[in-house]
């Protein structure tokens, strides 16, 4: 250690401060920005990357289970130098220093939730607790299903939502409430304004004392609130290539149906409605959202509302006039209307969608045609 008799009995505090390192002009050393995308491999969160990866500023970390992913979706980046990915489970914590979290990662079509619906839970509180506790700036893409089979139309965000909470759906829908819930608390509690370039060393310190222990443990120092501008959007539906082609959501559903020469299965009554957003909408909102000011929750989705039965007609219209469309059983707890108002997402991010679902079914065929092997006649 030294002491003012090593210094030659000069005070320490004399000493010119030290030149930052040379490190800090390498080119990786200052341009990233480093992004985790919890869900990346999925079809939004591919999506996601490939826009984020347009930004030679950005380095994208994704942390995925491949439950409904696919590696596939990201091949194109497997050897870039601002990009990793991660086999990760988000129900366990995740140590990584990052700037901003995009968190998307639970399973979304109403098949794959249900499936192991203690799963989907754990996903979306344990899941998104081990996020917050990454003390980053962070976005969590919440559902239009948290307004549930909502009685007010079109939903506005201030709406609670009319959601059953011992349902078949509750795991994802009350999930992502929870979720949403964790978003404000740990806001309130630890967080306002925005991420401060300056604090970023006490980001850093955090991955060497380890994560949620740590953090519980102490009082949170005022510097740390300034990491954690939470964001929380509410997206509708939203389809576009990637979906995976047995998905069973239903624009993917009509979709593969149509191209194999299959009735279109529309579920009971028919007259429920959906909006659909297309996929380069979505991420474009998304991106706005985390990169404004705003904390939200802000609806994005595209308030083109339609039936299951119109969706099927121009499905059908478009893609095999010959087809049957039948209807079959549905399942529980379906909400039977949902239209986002989009005021606030116009406002506040200048975002609006602009593709039409009849300009975006054409392209999503495409990508299943080349997927499922059938070209057009
Ligand atoms: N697509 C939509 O219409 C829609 C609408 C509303 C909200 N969202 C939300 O957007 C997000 C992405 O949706 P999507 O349509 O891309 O779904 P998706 O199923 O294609 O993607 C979800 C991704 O999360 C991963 N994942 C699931 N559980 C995980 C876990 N425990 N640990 C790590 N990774 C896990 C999956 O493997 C997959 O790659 C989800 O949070 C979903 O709730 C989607
Ligand atoms: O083959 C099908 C599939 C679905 N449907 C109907 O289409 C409507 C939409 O169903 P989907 O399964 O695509 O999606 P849902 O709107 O029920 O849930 C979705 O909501 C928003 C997101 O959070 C999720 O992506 C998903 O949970 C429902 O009314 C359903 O009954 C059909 O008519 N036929």
């Amino acid at each position: 250690m030294a002491t003012e008799e090593s210094n030659g009995g000069k005070n320490a505090s004399s000493k010119p401060p030290p030149e930052p390192s040379p490190l800090r002009r390498a080119k990786y050393f200052k341009a990233n920005m480093r992004i985790l995308v919890t869900g990346g491999a999925g079809f939004i969160g591919s999506h996601l990357v490939d826009k984020l990866m347009e930004n030679e500023e950005n380095m994208v970390i994704v942390a995925d289970n491949y439950f409904t992913g696919s590696k596939d979706n990201l091949r194109q980046w497997f050897d870039h130098p601002r990009f990793e990915l991660i086999r990760h489970d988000i129900t366990k914590p995740l140590l990584v220093e990052v700037d901003k979290i995009y968190h998307l990662a639970c399973p979304a079509s109403p098949i794959f939730y249900k499936y192991n619906a203690v799963k989907t839970i754990k996903t979306n509180v344990i899941g998104t607790l081990n996020m917050l506790d990454l003390l980053s700036e962070i976005l969590l893409t919440s559902t239009s299903e948290v307004y549930g089979d909502p009685l007010v139309h079109p939903q506005t965000e201030d709406y609670w939502g009319n959601v059953n909470p011992i349902g078949v759906r509750s795991c994802y829908d009350e999930g992502k409430r929870v979720a949403e819930t964790l978003m404000f608390d740990y806001h309130r509690q630890h967080g306002i304004g925005n991420c401060s370039p300056s604090f970023i060393a006490y980001v850093s310190a955090r991955s060497i004392l380890n994560t949620s222990n740590w953090y519980n443990s102490i009082k949170v120092p005022n510097c740390m609130k300034w990491f954690n501008r939470n964001t929380d959007r509410k997206i509708f539906n939203t389809y576009g290539p990637r979906m995976n082609i047995d998905d069973g959501r239903v624009v993917s559903n009509f979709l593969a149906q149509a191209i194999r020469d299959e009735p279109l299965s529309v579920q009971l009554p028919g007259t429920q409605t959906r909006s659909f957003c297309y996929v380069a909408d979505m991420v474009d909102g998304l991106i706005r959202l985390m990169e404004g000011d705003n904390t939200g929750p802000i609806n994005i989705g595209n308030p083109g509302e339609f039936t299951m039965l119109e969706l099927a007609e121009t499905v059908k219209e478009m893609i095999n006039p010959a087809i049957e469309i039948i209807k079959v059983e549905n399942t529980p707890d379906d909400p039977r209307q949902r239209k986002p108002d989009i005021t606030k997402a116009k406002e506040l991010l200048g975002w609006e969608p602009i593709i039409k679902l009849q300009d975006g079914i054409p392209l999503m065929e495409e990508d299943f045609r080349k997927r499922i092997g059938i070209p057009r006649k």
